[in-house]
C-alpha cells in the first residue's frame, strides 16, 4: 500500500489539489504496476492530468478526497517527494533459500522425552516389571478356579467340536446353494453341486477318519508310555475343550490391571471448549469458520495429552487461563486434570493445554531424588516437586529469597521443609530456622541448625527477632568482606558477590546461610516487633542474595500486615498454594497475577501441596511439592548430620551452644566448637590441626591462636579444653609432606563427651 504524499496544510507551495496544479507531471503508472499493494488514486488520471481544466469540478472534488482514505499524513521535506508515493508495505522478500529455513528451524529430538530422561526411564522400567510380575502373580493364584472353569465348560465345547466336524464333513457350507438351485428348478446346478458334495464327503470323511485314527494311538502310545504324561495329556485336552466351550462375553481369566482410560483429546474437542467459553474473539473466529488453528499435532505427553492452539487475533492466553474451570467444563474433564499455559518463546495468542488422564491431586506424589543418597549444592537447583506432567521442578536458593503462602492445613510446611532438607544436605549451609507455630514442625532440623527455635511464646519470637538481628549486621560485614576481596583480586569476586568458591573458604565466613520463617505472621504483626522486624527483612532480603544469606518466609495469613509489601515484593521466588482470595493471592504472587490468571484460588481443598510456583522459570508452573512425611525427613536429617559431621560444619545450636540472645551470653563455646571441626573419621587430631580449623570457623574468636607456631597452638587448645574435663596426649600422624611426627592432639571421643556434658549443662541452666 501507498501513502499518499499529502502536503501539509497550510503549505501552499506544496499543495496538491489538481485544480491548482494543471501542469504537474503525471505519475509513473509502471511503478505501480510492480507493487504488491493497493494503489490509491492519488493523483489525477495520466490521461487527463496534463489538463486539469478538463476534470469536471465534481470528480476533482472526489478525487481529492479518495486521496486520503486509508492514509496517513506525511512530512514532506520538497514538492519533489511530494510527487511519488511511499511504499508502506515492504517489498516481498525474496524467498528465503533452504540454509536460512533450515538454520532457524526447530531440531527435533531424536528421543522422545521419556526417552531422554534418567528418572522418567527408570520410572517406565520399574512400572513395567511390576506390571508383568503383578500380572503374573494374579492369575497364578487364581489357577484352581481357572481350571475348574474349563472343566466344567468342556462338555459343551467338546459338543461344539463334534458339530462343527459334522458340519464340514457333510458339506453343510453348500446347503444353501443346493436349496437355492431346487427352488429355482436347476436340475443341472443342483446335480453338479450334489457331486461336489459326495465327493467332499468321501475326502472329508476318510481325513476325519484318519486323523481321530492317529490322535487315538498317539494318545494310546503316550499314555502308555506314561502315566503322568496321559494326564498332562488328559488336562490339555479338557483345557483346550473347556476354552472351546468359552461364551464370547465370559472370559476365562479375569483382568489382573483395570485400567480407566482416559478420552482422547482432539481438535474438535479443543475447539467447543474454547467456543463455549464466552470469548468473544474466539465466538465471532469460530463463527467465520476459521481463526483457532493447531500449529503442531495433538499428541500424548507423559500422562496427558497436548494441544498448541494458536488463538484468534486479540485473543491471549490469560484471556483462556482465568477461564480455566470453564475450559475444563468444555472439555468434559475434571478441573485438576486440565492445564492451559503460555509459550514465552512464542506470541501471547500461543496456548498450550495440557489434559491430564488423572487429577493432579490423585496422582501418586514422586519420591524426593534426594530421599535415600545424595548431597545437594545451593549453588545448584535443587530438587522441589513435579508440575503437572510429573516432570521434576528444581528451584534455585541461591542469590534468591522465597516466599510461601497458603491457607493453613495446604502443605506450606511441607514445602519448606523440602527446602530445608535440601539445604541440610549441602553440608557447607548455616541453618537458621524459626518454627513460630509451636507444633515442632521442624523439630527434626535441630541435629543440624546452627539455630533454631519452635513457639508462638515471647522468647521465641525475641530469639527469631536476635537472629535477623544478626543476620542484618552480618550483612555489613560480608559486604565489607566481599569489597575486599573484590579490590585485591577482581577474578575471586567478579560480580561483587558470594561464589562457590569464596563460600568454601571458612576464614572468609561466607557460607550460605539458610534461614526460614515459619509462620513469619507472628512476627510481622507483632506489636513489639513488627516495625523492625519489617526493617530487618526488607534489608535482608533485599541485599542478602548477593551475600549468600537465603531468607524464606512461610505465612498462612498472606496480607499486608503479616507480610509487609516491602518485603513480599522483593521475593525472587514465590509458591503460592490455594489462598482464598485476589488480595492474598497477589501478595504472594505479584502484583496483577491473579488478573492474568495465575490464581491459586482455583485450587480445592484435596490439592494439598499443589501451589503456582513463580521465579524458577520464565513462565508461573504449577508444581507440587514433594511429600516428605516425618520419619522419613528424619531419616534424612541424620544423613545430613553425618554428612555435617565429616565436614566439620555442626555448630551452633546443633553443636549445643545457646544462641538464641547474642548481646547477652557469648555465641560460642569452645568445645562445641572444637566438637564441630573434628571431622566423622578421625579418632585423634593435632592439636594443632584443630587450631587452624578453630581460626576458619570463627576468625574473630580463634584467628590469634592461629599466628602461635605449633608448640604454642598446643598449649592453648589445651588450656582453653581444661575446664571442660579433657586432656590432651600424644598423637602419631603424617604432616602435609607426608612425614610422621608425634605431637600433642586430643582424642573425638573425648571432646564430644565432653561437649555433651557441657551441652546438658547450658539446657539445664
Ligand atoms: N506435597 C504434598 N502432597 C500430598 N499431601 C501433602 C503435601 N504437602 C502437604 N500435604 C498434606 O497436607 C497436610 C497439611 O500440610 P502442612 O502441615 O504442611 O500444612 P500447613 O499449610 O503448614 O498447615 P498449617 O498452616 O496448619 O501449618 C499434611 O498433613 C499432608 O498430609
Amino acid at each position: 500500500m501507498f501513502i499518499p504524499t499529502n502536503p501539509r496544510p497550510g503549505d501552499d507551495s506544496n499543495r496538491e489539489d489538481p485544480m491548482n496544479t494543471p501542469e504537474q507531471e503525471p505519475v509513473n503508472t509502471d511503478q505501480h504496476e510492480t507493487v504488491n499493494g493497493k494503489v490509491l488514486p492519488f493523483t489525477p488520471r495520466p490521461d487527463s492530468a496534463s489538463n486539469a481544466d478538463e476534470i469536471p469540478v465534481q470528480e476533482r472534488r472526489d478525487l481529492s478526497r479518495s486521496d486520503v482514505i486509508d492514509a496517513e499524513i506525511v512530512d514532506e521535506e520538497d514538492a519533489e517527494q511530494v510527487r511519488h508515493p511511499v511504499l508502506v508495505d515492504p517489498p516481498t522478500p525474496a524467498k528465503a533459500s533452504w540454509w536460512e529455513t533450515t538454520r532457524d528451524a526447530k531440531i527435533r529430538p531424536l528421543l522422545p522425552a521419556w526417552a531422554r530422561s534418567k528418572a522418567e526411564l527408570r520410572d517406565r522400567v520399574k512400572w513395567v516389571a511390576f506390571y508383568t510380575g503383578h500380572t503374573v502373580a494374579y492369575h497364578a493364584v487364581r489357577t484352581p478356579a481357572y481350571a475348574g472353569i474349563l472343566l466344567l465348560r468342556s462338555p459343551r465345547g467338546l459338543w461344539r467340536v463334534v458339530v462343527a466336524t459334522h458340519r464340514w464333513v457333510y458339506d453343510a457350507e453348500g446347503k444353501p446353494l443346493r436349496a437355492a438351485a431346487v427352488t429355482a428348478n436347476e436340475y443341472d446346478k443342483y446335480f453338479k453341486l450334489a457331486e461336489v458334495r459326495a465327493e467332499r464327503i468321501r475326502k472329508r470323511g476318510l481325513l476325519a477318519f484318519l486323523t481321530l485314527l492317529v490322535a487315538a494311538a498317539g494318545v494310546y502310545v503316550l499314555a502308555s508310555y506314561s502315566t503322568g504324561l496321559a494326564w498332562l495329556l488328559a488336562a490339555a485336552g479338557v483345557a483346550l475343550l473347556g476354552k472351546v466351550g468359552t461364551p464370547a462375553d465370559k472370559p476365562v481369566l479375569g483382568r489382573a490391571v483395570v485400567t480407566s482410560k482416559a478420552p482422547k483429546l482432539t481438535s474438535d474437542v479443543v475447539v467447543r471448549a474454547l467456543a463455549a467459553l464466552g470469548i468473544s474473539g474466539i465466538n465471532q473466529a469460530v463463527a467465520k469458520g476459521q481463526g483457532i488453528t493447531f500449529p503442531a499435532p495433538i499428541t500424548r505427553d507423559g500422562p496427558g495429552w497436548r494441544a498448541e492452539v494458536d488463538l484468534p487475533h486479540g485473543v491471549t492466553v490469560t484471556d483462556v487461563m482465568e477461564r480455566r474451570d470453564k475450559l475444563a467444563s468444555g472439555l468434559r474433564r475434571p478441573l485438576g486434570c486440565v492445564w492451559p499455559e503460555p509459550v514465552s518463546e512464542e506470541h501471547a495468542g500461543r496456548l498450550v493445554i495440557w489434559v491430564g488422564d488423572q487429577d493432579m491431586s490423585k496422582a501418586k506424589p514422586a519420591t524426593w531424588p534426594l530421599a535415600k543418597s545424595g548431597e545437594a549444592d545451593l549453588f545448584k537447583s535443587v530438587p522441589f516437586g513435579t508440575d503437572q506432567r510429573g516432570r521434576p521442578v528444581g528451584v534455585d536458593l541461591m542469590f534468591a529469597n522465597m516466599v510461601i503462602g497458603a491457607m493453613p492445613r495446604m502443605g506450606k510446611t511441607f514445602s519448606l521443609r523440602v527446602l530445608v532438607l535440601a539445604a541440610a544436605l549441602d553440608p557447607w549451609v548455616e541453618l537458621v530456622l524459626w518454627e513460630l507455630k509451636g507444633t515442632g514442625d521442624l523439630g527434626m532440623f535441630e541435629k543440624v541448625a546452627h539455630e533454631y527455635g519452635s513457639g508462638a511464646d515471647d522468647e521465641t519470637l525475641e530469639g527469631a527477632m536476635n537472629s535477623l538481628r544478626r543476620l542484618y549486621k552480618e550483612l555489613e560485614r560480608r559486604s565489607k568482606t566481599i569489597t575486599r576481596i573484590a579490590k585485591e583480586n577482581r577474578a575471586l569476586c567478579p560480580e561483587n558477590k558470594v561464589t562457590p568458591q569464596l563460600s568454601r573458604n571458612r576464614k572468609l565466613g561466607l557460607h550460605p546461610i539458610f534461614a526460614a520463617i515459619d509462620e513469619c505472621q507472628e512476627l510481622f504483626s507483632h506489636d513489639d516487633y513488627k516495625e523492625e522486624a519489617r526493617k530487618l527483612a526488607e534489608g535482608i532480603i533485599k541485599r542478602g542474595p548477593a551475600m549468600g544469606i537465603i531468607l524464606v518466609l512461610a505465612t498462612q495469613r498472606p496480607d499486608a500486615q503479616s507480610l509487609p509489601p516491602g518485603v513480599s515484593a522483593n521475593a525472587g521466588l514465590r509458591f503460592c498454594l490455594r489462598v482464598m482470595g485476589q488480595l492474598e493471592n497477589d501478595m504472594v504472587l505479584g502484583t496483577s497475577s491473579y488478573k492474568n490468571g495465575i490464581r491459586a484460588t482455583t485450587f480445592g481443598a484435596k490439592d494439598k501441596g499443589i501451589g503456582y510456583l513463580v521465579g524458577a522459570s520464565d513462565d508461573p508452573q504449577i508444581v507440587r511439592g514433594y511429600y516428605i512425611d516425618g520419619p522419613a525427613a528424619e531419616k534424612i536429617v541424620d544423613r545430613a548430620r553425618a554428612l555435617r559431621e565429616g565436614h566439620g560444619t555442626i555448630t551452633g545450636h546443633a553443636a549445643g551452644e545457646v544462641v538464641a540472645d547474642e548481646a547477652a551470653r557469648p555465641s560460642y563455646s569452645v568445645i562445641a566448637d572444637t566438637a564441630s571441626v573434628i571431622r566423622a573419621g578421625e579418632q585423634k587430631v593435632w592439636s594443632e590441626t584443630l587450631v587452624d580449623r578453630l581460626a576458619e570457623l570463627r576468625p574473630e574468636v580463634y584467628g590469634s591462636w592461629a599466628e602461635l607456631d605449633g608448640r604454642a597452638k598446643a598449649n592453648q587448645l589445651a588450656s582453653a579444653l581444661k575446664p571442660f574435663g579433657v586432656d590432651t596426649l600424644q598423637v602419631y600422624g603424617r604432616t602435609e609432606d607426608g612425614k610422621t611426627a608425634n605431637r600433642r592432639g586430643v582424642e573425638r571421643a573425648a571432646v564430644l563427651a565432653a561437649a555433651d556434658r557441657h551441652r546438658t549443662k547450658s539446657n539445664g541452666e
